[in-house]
């Protein structure tokens, strides 16, 4: 039986993905996996029984992943589980910045109970802008991103796009109709929205700032769906303050932003609807199992992906730094103890690798034993598992 442990509201439509031989929140349980939203775990101890944290979302920067690589424990986001749910907000975003639909729909509430609300002059305050025309940036390019960009093309705005890592798979799924700018003060040239859809890390962390926001237009409406700290929220204010900036949306509050009239803030909502929540949730649950089960890695932040069909019954799989002669090192023991290797995969991403040893059987419980404590005695090893192949097929 392996134990899941849950932090944050997680779809009970992904909890019910976990078939019988997992238990879910069990009282004083050792937990082999975590399913988390955005709880912040960099203070938080892992447990040593703890192998895996499946992220039901697509951002990780809650995650100290450079520890849990040490720690032996893979992680698992969920790419694009909840991008439609972004996509519809930021759209509808622009178009409440751009229609004054909050404004308006506020004032009408505090109008006479029967005034007549549509007389030219009560109503020409509220007066708006069409999206169709306009011209739309958006920097990052990924799941999220090719999808307001591909929207956007849709509802007949003029798309530019920045992204210096684009993958090919990303790139496929871009209309044609998408320009690509060569820099970020290309993106934003003449734009009429920015949006941002980066992971948060030290490049992208006041990427938005002081000095890109004067490129802006002073008319340019800015959103922000993306994490807290991308954007120079300060730089902001001063923008908006002295009319170099007309609007800024975002997911995320601080007291910097908080209550300024040109500022719609919402509670990091991007990806809470039933639909993202039961994707997201689906997708980790389903990476978690696959890998508790078969050790095979897929969607893994800070491990590689690899995926093998078990070569024979009994499979060893290790988490170790990515450094010269672990192979030597790991295939010399598992000879020693005459134990003859069937398949052997291996591939690292940056500091770690990650290694599947599949290999004839053991003489006796003893040998395995002494093998498993051996390898995991080997230094820069942080996880060893002896995983059996699941009845019922080669996963
Ligand atoms: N508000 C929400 O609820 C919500 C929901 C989903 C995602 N997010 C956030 O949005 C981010 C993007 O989500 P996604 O699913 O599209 O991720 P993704 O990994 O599919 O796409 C991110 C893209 O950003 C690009 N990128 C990375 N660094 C860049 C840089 N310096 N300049 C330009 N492009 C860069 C990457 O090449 C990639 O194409 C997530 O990391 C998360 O923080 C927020
Ligand atoms: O990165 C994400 O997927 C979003 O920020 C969603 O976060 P949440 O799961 O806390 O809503």
């Amino acid at each position: 039986m392996y134990q899941i442990k849950t932090f944050n509201a997680i779809s009970p439509v992904g909890l019910a993905t976990f078939t019988a031989e997992y238990q879910i929140n069990q009282k004083d349980a050792q937990p082999d996996a975590y399913l988390i939203r955005s709880v912040d775990l960099h203070e938080h101890d892992f447990p040593r029984s703890l192998k895996a944290i499946g992220r039901c979302g697509a951002g990780y920067n809650n995650i100290p992943l450079e520890r849990a690589s040490e720690q032996g424990i893979a992680v698992f986001n969920t790419p694009g589980g909840n991008a439609n749910a972004v996509k519809e907000l930021v759209l509808a975003m622009m178009i409440l910045a751009n229609r004054q639909v909050i404004a308006a729909a506020n004032w009408t509430n505090q109008v006479q109970p029967g005034a007549d609300i549509t007389l030219e002059a009560a109503k020409s305050q509220f007066n708006g802008q069409e999206l169709l025309g306009k011209r739309l940036a958006v920097i990052g390019l990924g799941h999220v991103g090719s999808l307001v960009a591909n929207a956007a093309v849709n509802l007949g705005m003029e798309v530019i796009g920045y992204d210096p890592y684009l993958s090919a798979d990303a790139a496929w799924q871009l209309s044609r109709e998408i320009h690509r700018a060569p820099s970020l003060a290309a993106v934003v040239d003449q734009a009429d929205f920015i949006t941002v859809h980066v992971p948060k890390n030290e490049e992208t962390t006041g990427m938005i700032d002081q000095e890109l926001i004067s490129q802006f237009k002073p008319t340019a409406v800015l959103l922000n769906f993306a994490r807290h700290g991308i954007v120079d929220n300060q730089a902001v204010i001063d923008a908006l303050n002295t009319k170099r900036l007309r609007w800024y949306s975002t997911d995320f509050s601080d007291a910097l932003i908080h209550g300024h009239p040109r500022v719609t803030i919402l509670p990091h909502l991007g990806g809470s609807t039933v639909e993202a929540e039961a994707n997201c949730a689906r997708m980790a649950a389903k990476a978690v199992m696959t890998y508790l089960t078969t050790g095979n890695l897929i969607n893994s932040v800070n491990l590689p992906a690899l995926q093998t069909p078990f070569a024979s019954p009994e499979r060893i799989t290790l988490i170790h730094r990515n450094i010269p002669n672990m192979l030597g090192q790991i295939s010399s023991l598992i000879a020693q103890h005459q134990i003859n290797i069937e398949n052997l995969a291996n591939r690292a991403k940056a500091d770690f690798a990650y290694t599947i040893v599949d290999v004839s059987d053991f003489a006796n419980p003893d040998q395995q034993a002494a093998l498993i404590q051996e390898l995991a005695q080997i230094p820069a090893v942080s996880r060893v598992r002896l995983i059996h192949q699941p009845r019922g097929g080669n996963k």
